[in-house]
């Protein structure tokens, strides 16, 4: 048979729109009729309903402050700037990621302001108090839940700036910023890292010097490697910014010391001497401008010094109680922990909303029949799917509960506590975020190809919360820290002759857990039997990690040599302190409810 014509092709074409059009006016059947494979129930709908109550579930895994989430979760849905969108009854808000860089910086702006004119802002930082701050990280979680990019710019406003300035200034700064950036009169921004430097801080070039015939200091980016580099608010609305410079005094460099300088005027047009660029497009978090800055020779008063930790009086002397460098340096990296602990517990809801997102699909989508004209096999069912899936529930559960330990711990601290919320905050901060980067990934393939699709979130949540494992202290730096602090309590404990006290790790004043011979499944799955593995690991860890050290260092290496040949060990040894660390959280939250089926499913969970 020959092909047809182009004339006959015209021809037929011609002949099947027309048929449509004319089924369009005039048939009253419609062509398609729903067929059951197009028909969809929510999971909730079609599986049983949970034998606990899910209100109580709620608030263990929450944890705190409910009432005012639920505040503000209504206020965000009555907004049209928060994109409500009403689905099955129910009233969705999420964010357009397909607007401009531009446009979405501007949302971003649009719902600060909305949200400041809600009061939802109020107190963050003129008020005082473990309640406080507990609200504070409720609403924050809040708002992170909806936008990243939302939660990111107010965290670098109000926990870097504000904390800042609550953190290293003294009571002059607090009655002249704190209430101000409050109200987002000022808006500020946190100049640490540079080009040239980031997680290495006491590397970074910026110079300030102290000209005592004017009474100001004199802040300088001395080559293109000291401009400040990756600054949330910098590219288009911060006024203000902490900047991060070595401070040289009368020809002595007195180290990294904290200053506050204008950047832009109330009608945002750069200051004199400070030049700003734009970070541009990244893979997530366009809703955040950050910029570059370079600061040529900018002169502040002497006030803006953020003197807490150390002063230079107004001849220009320089006055600090703290005489060890270290311990001054590490006095200026405080605010960074109050960072640490609102990203640790975003991650948590990061790897929350992805799994329940995956889970519910898995619990509707069917493929592949096992018999012929059998129904298609939900993907739940699959043991490979429920083994994907549900381990990294339980696990998320479990961080879970790390991240509210975490926080209660930050707002009760004191300064007995601070070494311990330095490390665990450290600690949890990496493998919690690491933990949701893992989740994310296998729940957007568990969702097949509508992973990938923007409005479903999964995917697009990867490229915003990738850089939980790199800010406020890279992940591969922090643990490396976690494992330093571990391994200096052990040489203080030997050397003094005490047991340990703090940071969990008590476990080691008594003898070694016995491994039982019979490891039969009710053994395995006891919590003692689980805590007693747990402690074995981090003690022998520790234990061999400190032997390495001293053995490198018998042979002439360096301690700071020796622990980067160990760090392997160091490693391991920073898994196992945060895996041990986090499991306890998860035994206590079990253990605080009282018998039924709530404390079931948790159990099913921690077993
Ligand atoms: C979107 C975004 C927003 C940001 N916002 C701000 C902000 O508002 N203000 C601000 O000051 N900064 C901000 N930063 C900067 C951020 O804090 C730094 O990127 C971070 O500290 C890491 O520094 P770096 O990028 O220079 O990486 P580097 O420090 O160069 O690290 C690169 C790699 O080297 C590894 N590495 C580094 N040192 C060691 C070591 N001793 N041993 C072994 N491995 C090592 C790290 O693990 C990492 O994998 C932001 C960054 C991004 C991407």
């Amino acid at each position: 048979m020959g092909s047809p014509s182009p004339a006959d092709q015209v021809s037929r074409r011609a002949q099947v729109l027309a048929g449509h059009l004319r089924g369009l006016q005039t048939s009253t059947e419609p062509s398609l009729s729903p067929s059951p494979c197009l028909q969809y129930s929510p999971p909730e709908l079609a599986s049983p309903p949970p034998d606990f109550n899910l209100s109580d579930m709620r608030k263990l895994m929450d944890g705190h402050n409910l009432q005012d989430r639920d505040w503000l979760f209504g206020l965000m849905i009555q907004s049209k700037l928060f994109n409500p969108r009403v689905a099955g009854g129910r009233v969705f808000v999420s964010p357009d990621y397909s607007q401009s860089m531009e446009q979405q910086r501007e949302m971003t702006m649009k719902r600060i302001h909305y949200l400041l004119d809600c009061g939802v802002f109020q107190e963050w930082l003129t008020g005082r108090g473990p309640e406080v701050e507990m609200r504070k990280f409720a609403l924050h979680e809040v708002i992170g839940m909806y936008d990243h990019s939302l939660a990111v710019k107010l965290g670098v406003h109000y926990f870097l700036w504000g904390g800042a300035i609550q953190f290293f200034g003294t009571k002059r700064h607090h009655d002249k910023w704190l209430r101000d950036t409050e109200n987002y009169v000022i808006k500020g921004c946190f100049a640490m890292t540079e080009l040239g430097h980031g997680s290495n801080v006491r590397g970074i070039e910026t110079v300030t010097t102290y000209d005592s015939k004017t009474g100001e200091f004199v802040i300088n980016s001395p080559c293109e490697s000291a401009q400040k580099y990756w600054i949330g608010g910098a590219a288009n609305h911060a006024t203000h910014t902490i900047v991060f410079s070595q401070l040289n005094i009368n020809g002595k460099s007195e180290g990294v010391h904290a200053f506050i300088a204008q950047i832009r005027d109330t009608d945002g047009n750069i200051c004199p001497n400070v030049r700003v660029a734009d970070c541009g497009h990244k893979i997530g978090l366009n809703g955040v401008d950050n910029g570059r800055i370079w600061f040529d020779n900018v002169r502040i008063p002497r006030e803006n010094l953020l003197n807490s930790v150390a002063d230079v009086s107004p001849d220009g002397q320089y006055l600090s109680a703290i005489k060890d460098p270290d311990q001054r340096f590490a006095a200026f990296l405080a605010p960074l922990t109050s960072g640490r602990v609102t990203i640790a517990s975003s991650a948590v809801y990061s790897s929350k909303m992805s799994l329940a997102i995956a889970i519910r699909y898995s619990l509707t989508r069917r493929a592949f029949s096992l018999t012929p004209n059998q129904p298609e096999v939900l993907l739940l069912d699959y043991p490979s799917h429920q083994r994907r899936l549900l381990p990294l529930l339980a696990k998320t559960y479990a961080m879970s509960f790390a991240a509210n330990y975490l926080k209660m711990i930050y707002v009760k601290r004191t300064p007995e506590s601070n070494k311990t919320i330095h490390v665990v905050s450290s600690a949890f901060k990496a493998i919690l975020t690491w933990h949701n980067m893992r989740t994310l990934q296998e729940c957007r393939e568990a969702c097949g190809g509508q992973g990938l699709k923007t409005e479903n979130r999964i995917g697009h949540m990867k490229g915003e919360y990738d850089v939980q494992s790199t800010f406020e202290g890279d992940n591969n730096v922090l643990m490396q820290q976690v494992s330093k602090a571990l391994l200096a309590e052990y040489i203080a404990v030997q050397k003094r002759n005490r047991p340990f006290k703090g940071l969990g790790l008590e476990h080691l004043n008594k003898s070694c857990p016995d491994v039982p011979s019979q490891l039969t499944s009710s053994t395995l799955r006891s919590s003692q039997f689980q805590t007693d593995i747990f402690c074995l690991r981090e003690r022998d860890l520790l234990i061999r990690f400190a032997a390495e050290i001293s053995q490198l260092q018998a042979q002439g290496l360096s301690r700071e040599y020796a622990l980067l040949q160990s760090y392997q060990l160091a490693e391991d040894l920073g898994r196992a302190f945060s895996d041990r660390a986090i499991l306890q959280t998860f035994l206590d939250a079990e253990a605080a409810v009282s018998s039924g089926p709530l404390k079931v499913n948790i159990g099913n969970f921690l077993l």
